[in-house]
């Protein structure tokens, strides 16, 4: 067995200097039980059996740093290569790796680890960034102390919603492939108690980012909630002409097929998951479904005018001079506007969310 010097790269960081010796299955003798040594005139001795590039035979070398290093080695032999890791006593830039000006016939530059300094400094400084946002992300944690009654309380909200939604769309559908369009008659009368139970609670979703609980907008919160609960409490609840009307079936059918994904996304949330087709589901369906349920919405508000023309519902009193009363359709026709300018002001805020999650998804990636 001869006594060889094996291959040895390098590279460094401010803080570390890293080695990798060529040098396969590598073996120590019985005396060590590390193959790399540093001794305190900042020498590095290496010695070990392995396969190198001359076969299996004893791989010596030693290196005298530019700089003190410190005594403790990091090392590991993997079956291709041995990495060393050797932290320097001072964190700083060295100009070369040895003390000797000409560099070593058996070391070259590792460039798959390679930086120079502004890259290193980069580097050092994305480490620093990450470690101040841990820190922080923590100290947000642990600073509440009623995250997981919050997170426990959201959890079951979502999933009262989900089941309840989830119920109304799996009864429309069976119901709309047994009985065809005939199913759209008695929507209302199938599912009515259900959409009212869910869209009871649904009036949390304005509370809850009040009460700092989620960090959804107030505003579009509103706006959902209101305008539902004037399309099945105003209208549908109140005008029983309405409610066998086959609008019944579109408008509950869209407002479910989005919050059967909305909801068990919000779940997963609470606890920290999240399934990619789930998120991107929930991100992209309002696209083609706010449009049609704001356009369902409005074929209700226009169906319901004539019928609080007719039956002075909700109609505003008003002297005698100006006539008997004024009817609620013109409120009505006055809610139509403000409809839209709805649809603008959640059509732009949806977009903007799904515009940041992928972005910072996108940003996490790299
Ligand atoms: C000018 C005022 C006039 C008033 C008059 C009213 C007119 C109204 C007209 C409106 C007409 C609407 C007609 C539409 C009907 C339909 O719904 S059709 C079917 C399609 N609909 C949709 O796609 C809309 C679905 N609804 C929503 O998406 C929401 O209700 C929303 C408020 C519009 C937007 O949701 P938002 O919460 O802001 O976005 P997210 O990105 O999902 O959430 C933000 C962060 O908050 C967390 N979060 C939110 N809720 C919960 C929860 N319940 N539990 C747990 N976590 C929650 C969420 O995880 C996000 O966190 P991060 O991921 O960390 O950011």
């Amino acid at each position: 067995m001869q006594i060889l010097t094996p291959h040895v790269y390098w590279a460094q960081r401010h803080g570390e200097i890293y080695l990798r010796v060529d040098l396969s299955d590598a073996t120590v003798g019985q005396s060590t039980s590390s193959p790399a040594r540093a001794s305190e005139n900042n020498k590095l001795q290496f010695r070990a059996q392995g396969h190198g590039a001359k076969g299996d035979n004893e791989y010596v070398f030693s290196l005298e740093f530019l700089q003190p290093v410190r005594p403790e080695i990091d090392h590991k032999s993997t079956q291709r290569q041995v990495d060393i890791k050797i932290k320097k006593q001072d964190e700083g830039w060295w100009d070369r790796l040895t003390l000797q000006e000409k560099k070593p016939l058996f070391l070259a530059p590792d460039f798959d680890r390679w930086l120079d300094e502004s890259d290193a400094e980069m580097e050092l400084q994305a480490k620093e960034e990450e470690k101040i946002n841990k820190i922080s992300v923590e100290s947000r944690v642990r600073k509440d102390p009623y995250l997981g009654l919050k997170k426990g309380y959201l959890f079951m909200y979502n999933l009262v919603q989900f089941l309840g939604f989830s119920w109304i769309f799996v009864n429309m559908t069976v119901r709309l492939f047994i009985l065809g369009q005939d199913s759209f008659y008695d929507t209302f009368h199938t599912t009515a108690d259900m959409m009212y139970f869910c869209q009871m609670m649904a009036m949390l979703e304005v509370i809850n980012p009040l009460l700092g609980l989620v960090k959804t907008g107030f505003f579009p919160a509103m706006i959902q909630v209101a305008g539902r609960n004037v399309i099945l409490f105003v209208i549908f609840g109140s005008l029983e002409e309405m409610q066998n009307k086959p609008v019944v079936f579109f408008v509950f059918y869209l407002w479910s097929t989005i919050e059967i994904f909305r909801y068990p996304f919000y779940m997963l949330a609470c606890i920290d998951t999240e399934w990619k087709l789930l998120t991107w589901l929930r991100y992209s369906l309002w696209i083609p479904l706010y449009p049609l349920g704001v356009i369902a919405e409005a074929v209700v508000v226009i169906q319901s005018l004539p019928i609080f023309d007719q039956t002075r519902l909700f109609s505003l009193p008003l002297p005698a001079v100006l006539g008997h009363s004024l009817s609620f359709s013109y409120t009505l026709q006055l809610y139509l506007v403000l409809m839209f300018l709805g649809l603008f002001i959640n059509f732009r805020h949806l977009y903007k969310q799904r515009s940041r999650r992928y972005r910072s998804r996108k940003k996490k990636v790299h």
